[in-house]
């Protein structure tokens, strides 16, 4: 398993040409100008999303070369890998096999499995939703890929959800996030659900048997009935004494688990058939992934887009701005998927990589990010690409009627147009002599008219992509999930990085053990001078 780096291919020098010839001097505004069929050229219809990635600073000649490159890297073989099973998770020994979850049955490794299992937590999800069953509050426990996967998700698909049934995650292991929580339970009407895939993890099982002491102190009887755990690690489970587990597979990563029976409380709030479309909208971009050529392939075409902006432009991080409040959370979601899966310093053999990997992820829903820090994207000093995703028709749901059914449609257009503005601002930009023949009624009437017109300019050639879901529904946000999962496979194959491990979370976790003790005892002996003065003042 060992595949060339990056650098290692021709096409890496090519680039680095191609970007002092032409990368670095490249500006949209030109190549608008210039090619008239510039849209048609760089959007591509993957399913269930349209992508324009017509104001990014690429040209023909960059797209061969990082198809090249990507070529170079046996990206093909790679991708193949994975599908397969092979231990690509070579750190831990192990496959990676998130795409087995979604497969219909037989096409994939691991089948009857996963068919067996999916089935076992569908039928327990409608259990849940059975109007008999009693329960009106589930509370999710798990921290990590035990909770952005599905609180995410959840989150997204409000309009599909069972109403009356009320979904919590608690993930921080700070009191203040379980504790108005459970001021709103029921013990007896409530689920708890504790997913950890390790049940290991210090957060999840505090909060876990936080939980457990709250329910039995506030008269709650059967925690066997309304306690189940979603994990790998069932003996864990047991000892902690749950007797309803939903087992899941070491080739499942957290941060790769919605799809397992980490989705289970996404599949007690949607239920099982758009559980399944979930499934299908994912399984969906998998073939697009493994089938589609690299230049008509849109997870391949990121992911390679990623490359460029971070190992020739240098540009540090990209910023999301899902217009869509249900998709609030995606940014959170992807600083996990991406942050974790390629925040890495060493290539596959242990080497250090002589360049940058894992840009940092952020952003915020539309249009609450434009109030905040759109300022900087637009006249900041950096260039951070921003990837803009606007769903075409909204979903208030069938209570929406009437002059407020108006109301909101009128304001997804106003969101739309949003959307669609900011991408024209950053592309377009304002020089200083268009800001000078504009009126500034509220600009200082000490300043001269240059000095404002430059604080009013725009630089512009700020790079952007658009996605575009006609609407935003299990199949569309499964499709839109795995884009994701796959453009960072994309970048974490060309780099040479293992993508599925996550050795970068153990040290603060070793030394939060070795410090806890110390909290109460007050012993700071071998201590460097800060963390020993800030426990001894966190002590006073
Ligand atoms: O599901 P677990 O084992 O509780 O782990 C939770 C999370 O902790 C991590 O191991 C590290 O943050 C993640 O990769 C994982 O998603």
């Amino acid at each position: 398993m060992s595949y060339p780096r990056c650098d290692q291919s021709p096409a890496w020098a090519a680039l680095q040409d191609h970007y002092r010839r032409s990368g670095a001097q490249f500006d949209l505004r030109a190549a608008f100008a210039a090619e008239p069929e510039r849209f048609a050229q760089w959007s591509l219809q993957a399913p269930e999303v349209f992508a324009d990635l017509s104001k990014n600073r690429i040209e023909a000649a960059t797209l061969d070369l990082l198809v090249q490159l990507a070529e170079g890297c046996q990206l093909g073989a790679q991708r193949e890998a994975m599908f397969k099973g092979e231990p690509i998770n070579h750190t831990e020994g192990r496959a990676v096999l998130h795409t087995a979850l979604r497969a219909p049955a037989g096409a994939a490794p691991f089948s009857d499995e996963v068919q067996a299992s999916l089935a076992r937590m569908l039928a327990f999800a409608e259990s849940v939703r059975a109007a008999d069953s009693g329960i009106r509050d589930v509370v999710h426990i798990g921290i990590g890929g035990s909770d952005l996967g599905p609180a995410m998700v959840v989150q997204a698909l409000q309009a599909f959800a069972k109403p009356g049934l009320r979904l919590h995650f608690v993930s921080n292991v700070d009191g203040h996030d379980l504790a108005p929580v459970l001021r709103e339970l029921d013990p007896a009407r409530t689920l708890f659900v504790i997913a950890s895939k390790t049940f290991t993890t210090q957060e999840t099982l505090a909060n876990a048997l936080a939980a457990k002491a709250w329910f039995l102190a506030a008269g709650g009887s059967d925690v066997g009935r309304h306690f189940v755990a979603t994990s790998s690690n069932t003996a864990a489970a047991a000892e902690f004494g749950i007797h309803t587990t939903f087992g899941f597979w070491d080739w499942v990563g957290g941060r790769y688990s919605l799809w397992s029976v980490i989705g289970l409380p996404i599949a007690i709030a949607i239920g099982a058939e758009h559980f399944r479309a979930l499934l299908a909208g994912a399984w969906a971009m998998d073939e697009h992934f493994r089938a589609a050529p690299l230049r008509q392939n849109l997870p391949a075409l990121l992911g390679l887009l990623d490359i460029w902006y971070r190992n020739f432009h240098g540009f540090t991080s990209r910023s999301v701005a899902p217009y869509h409040q249900g998709l609030k959370r995606l940014p959170a979601y992807l600083q996990q998927l991406e942050m974790e899966s390629n925040g890495k310093g060493v290539d596959r053999e242990g080497q250090a990589l002589p360049y940058g990997t894992s840009p940092v992820v952020w952003g915020e829903a539309g249009t609450n990010g434009q109030h905040a820090y759109f300022q900087m994207l637009h006249q900041g000093t950096d260039v951070i690409p921003v990837e803009f995703i606007a769903v075409k028709t909204p979903t208030h749901g069938p209570q929406v009627t009437g002059e407020l059914a108006e109301r909101l449609a009128d304001q997804h257009v106003k969101l739309l147009a949003n959307c669609l503005a900011q991408s024209q601002a950053l592309m377009q930009g304002k020089s200083v002599e268009e800001a000078l023949h504009e009126r500034a009624p509220t600009a200082s009437k000490s300043l001269g008219v240059l000095t404002v017109a430059r604080h009013r300019s725009f630089p512009g050639n700020r790079p952007s992509t658009t996605l575009l879901l006609e609407t935003l529904n299990p199949r569309s946000l499964g499709a839109l999930i795995a884009l994701y999962e796959h453009r960072v496979f994309v970048s974490g194959a060309l780099w040479g990085i293992n993508s599925f491990d996550q050795w970068g979370v153990e040290l603060g976790k070793a030394l939060c053990s070795s410090l806890l003790p110390r909290l109460g005892s007050g012993d700071v002996a071998g201590l460097d001078a800060s963390t020993a003065g800030l426990l001894q003042k966190l002590r006073a």
